[in-house]
């Protein structure tokens, strides 16, 4: 069947196990969901994520959410084929464009060339330039940038030039140009860095800092079109709850809305339930990486995908027969790890109509394309062919 609407969740870095090239990431033995379930020793209560099978697909069941008898919904996992496992690789490629070429990566700090450009248009010191942990590099810099105003520049595993800065030395608008200026520098082809992401942060002292929601991130501008495109050009609404209009550069998105929390982001979905209109809403929730899995919170973590899942049952009480909803996730982050960076995982695949009648396995699906193939099949759109729709197969 066609359906009206499709929402689209995704649980900001919740991967279900290892990938099958885990070992080329030094990932062997990740498993974000495993791992937390073990850690709540039985107490990870899960209803609703349960009976859509969120256990189903996974060679042993998470701890405290058994496989059920009787999934509610079609269930399976996907793997990655993107060369990064940063949330802009795991997004584009879920929209059918999966970041094939290596992106720019600086594991011993950015060159003098690029971080002299970005001290002379901000007329402002650099210091921290390493792969770090943004809290703690706050917790370290923070105080003395609060004195001298320099910027705080670091990254990570990923792709990413960051920014920190104190919201009352660096303001934020100052800090989003600075930050957009970064972005002119690094889009090939000498560096193409994946993300510049504005990191401002709040508080007294290094003891009390705390970054707020007004964290942004310029992303590289989509090298292709994706679903979101062709969906847009063919009269198809498309609506992007959190992240998603920055990731894709707000390139196919008819309306964004910010969060400030996955909160505030399931308050934004329920409010985008109620409208009436034909497209795809693509949500997604980033509290689970940002605040708990890079800290390595597993109590957090375990606690934010309680809430999320109280929540979830509200979302599903709430819909239509001929809506469909696709929960996944966009690469792991396993708050059990060494380090504080992604982990390459699997990540699950729930999907769900109150339509459905006799839900069965999506199987192991061979790239995150298939979501993106199967939104686009949908809505009887153009692609660029990338990745098997399962739209047949849900009955
Ligand atoms: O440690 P924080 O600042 O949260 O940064 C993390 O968040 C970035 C984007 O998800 C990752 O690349 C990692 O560096
Ligand atoms: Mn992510
Ligand atoms: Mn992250």
């Amino acid at each position: 069947m066609a359906y009206k609407r499709i929402f689209g969740i995704v649980l900001d870095s919740i991967g279900t196990g290892e990938a099958q090239d885990a070992a080329k990431f030094d990932d062997v033995g990740s498993d974000t969901l495993g791992h937390i379930g073990e850690y709540f020793n039985g107490d990870l209560k899960l209803p609703n994520l349960q009976k859509l099978g969120l256990s189903n697909q996974r060679k042993t069941a998470i701890k405290g959410v058994p496989k059920a008898d009787q999934p509610i919904g079609y269930y399976g996992n996907m793997q990655e084929v993107s060369v990064g496992k940063d949330s802009m690789d795991g997004h584009w490629e879920m929209m059918q464009l999966p970041v094939k070429t290596e992106l720019s990566f600086f594991p011993h700090g950015f060159p003098a060339d690029l971080l002299d450009k970005i001290a002379k248009f901000s007329g402002r010191k650099i210091i921290g330039n390493r792969p770090e942990s943004g809290t703690k590099i706050i917790a370290e810099l923070g105080e003395q940038q609060m004195k001298t105003g320099d910027l705080i520049i670091y990254t990570s595993g990923d792709s990413v030039l960051q920014i920190a800065a104190h919201e009352d030395v660096i303001p934020v608008d100052e800090l989003y140009r600075i930050c957009e200026y970064a972005r002119s520098l690094v889009n090939g082809p000498e560096y193409t860095v994946g993300r510049i992401i504005a990191r401002p942060y709040v508080g007294p002292d290094k003891d009390h800092f705390t970054r707020t929601a007004n964290r942004h991130d310029f992303t590289l501008k989509p090298t292709g079109k994706t679903t979101l495109n062709y969906l847009q050009d063919n009269g198809v609404t498309t609506i992007g709850i959190g992240k998603i209009n920055d990731i894709f550069s707000g390139e196919g998105i008819d309306q964004g809305y910010h969060n400030e929390s996955n909160m505030d982001g399931m308050d934004h979905l329920d409010h985008v339930m109620q409208k009436d209109f034909t497209g795809f809403c693509f949500t997604n929730l980033v509290d689970f990486d940002a605040m708990y899995g890079h800290r390595r919170n597993i109590k957090g973590d375990g606690q934010a995908l309680m809430d999320f899942d109280h929540r979830l049952g509200h979302v599903l009480a709430q819909m239509h027969e001929d809506d469909l909803l696709i929960i996944t996730a966009d690469h792991g982050n396993d708050p059990s790890y060494r380090g504080t960076d992604h982990t390459r995982e699997l990540v699950p695949l729930l999907v769900y109509s109150p339509s459905m009648k006799n839900p069965g396995s999506l199987g192991t699906r061979s790239t995150f394309s298939d979501f993106g193939a199967t939104v686009a099949e949908n809505f009887k759109t153009n692609t660029n062919n990338w990745g098997t729709s399962f739209l047949n197969q849900l009955k």
